[in-house]
């Protein structure tokens, strides 16, 4: 099947990237200095914050400030992850336009990451997507460990589609099916892909690839190849699941836009901006950006 012509970039650093970052919690005012900057760089949908519980996820525990600080770009959405109706009205009070719920296709990681079955899962998002469709809020749906789960392994393609399947018959807008510990490969990944494409349109299925094995690029473009036109991507490669040991950031947005520029399609967003925001925020951070494009066209070294 030929690429598609266009790609949606969902930047997932403030979020993903942040929320597994160990030591001192990252300053609120750093987290809305990156959310601005990734704006101002030109990336449309950014995934800000995560109303989950703080003692789950510490690095998330000011979410509201950061959703109520950012200078909103016209154009841009910020959204935000919500677990259930707790996390929904504090994301709502604080004025988020988008949110998302998270399910898995692992028994083990939903029990791990949510405290919760799967199909426990899917009957606490039940009442989100009504609160929130009230609200006038668009929902997204996750799928994590959609190519192999820390504690279950193997995952069959079967089950990726059944729990797409379910968040999309809810009302999710897009469900992003992550390999949320980075162990795909590209066949498996189209294997992946062509399963879950026969519940849910290709349009409104998003890639949301981490790159433990250094495999993201290819798993991507192997899935642009069967039509998928979303690609979640975090600045810097920042980021890991604090409920997936060893899971290393999501594939970076450097990367992905040089992958994008190589193959002609113009996603509108500077990619040297975004290597300077992914240089900034990692230097503060106290590493270097994992994009192997930021190392090469950047002064670090
Ligand atoms: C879902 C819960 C809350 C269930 O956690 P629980 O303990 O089962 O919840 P509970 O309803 O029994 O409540 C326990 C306590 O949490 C509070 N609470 C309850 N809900 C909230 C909330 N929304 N916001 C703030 N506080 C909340 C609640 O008020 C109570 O407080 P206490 O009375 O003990 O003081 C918990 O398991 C949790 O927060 N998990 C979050 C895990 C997480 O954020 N993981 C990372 C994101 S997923 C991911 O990274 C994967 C993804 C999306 O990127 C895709 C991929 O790569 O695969």
């Amino acid at each position: 099947m030929a690429l598609p012509t266009s790609i949606k970039l969902f930047e997932m650093a403030p979020r993903d990237g942040l929320q597994n970052e160990p030591g001192t919690l990252v300053p609120t005012a750093t987290k809305i200095e990156l959310i601005e900057r990734l704006a101002n760089a030109g990336l449309t949908h950014i995934e800000a914050a995560s109303f989950v519980s703080p003692k789950w996820v510490p690095q998330m525990g000011d979410a509201s400030e950061v959703m109520r600080g950012i200078a909103r770009k016209p154009g841009v959405v910020y959204s935000a992850l919500t677990p259930n109706l707790k996390g929904l009205e504090g994301a709502l009070a604080a004025g988020v336009e988008e949110v998302a719920v998270f399910g898995a296709a692992s028994e083990a990681f939903s029990q791990k990451n949510i405290n919760c079955s799967i199909a426990e899962s899917l009957t606490r998002f039940e009442p989100v997507l009504a609160r929130a469709n009230e609200a006038g809020v668009r929902v997204r749906g996750y799928v994590s460990c959609v190519l192999g789960c820390p504690y279950e392994g193997d995952i069959s393609p079967q089950k990726v589609a059944e729990v797409a399947k379910a968040l999309y018959e809810m009302g999710c807008y897009e469900i992003s099916l992550g390999d949320t510990i980075g162990v795909g490969t590209p066949l498996a990944a189209k294997r992946m892909i062509e399963a879950a494409r026969q519940q849910v349109p290709i349009e409104y299925l998003a890639a949301h690839f981490h790159d433990t094995y250094g495999m993201a690029l290819a798993n991507l473009y192997a899935v642009m190849e069967e039509g998928v036109s979303v690609i979640d991507a975090a600045t810097a490669g920042l980021g890991g699941c604090p409920y997936a040991k060893g899971a290393s950031g999501n594939v970076a947005t450097e990367d992905v836009l040089y992958l994008l520029e190589g193959l002609g399609i113009n996603t509108g967003i500077d990619l040297q901006a975004v290597i300077d925001t992914g240089v900034w925020i990692t230097q503060l951070l106290g590493r270097k950006p994992s994009s192997k494009v930021a190392l090469a066209k950047s002064t670090v070294s």
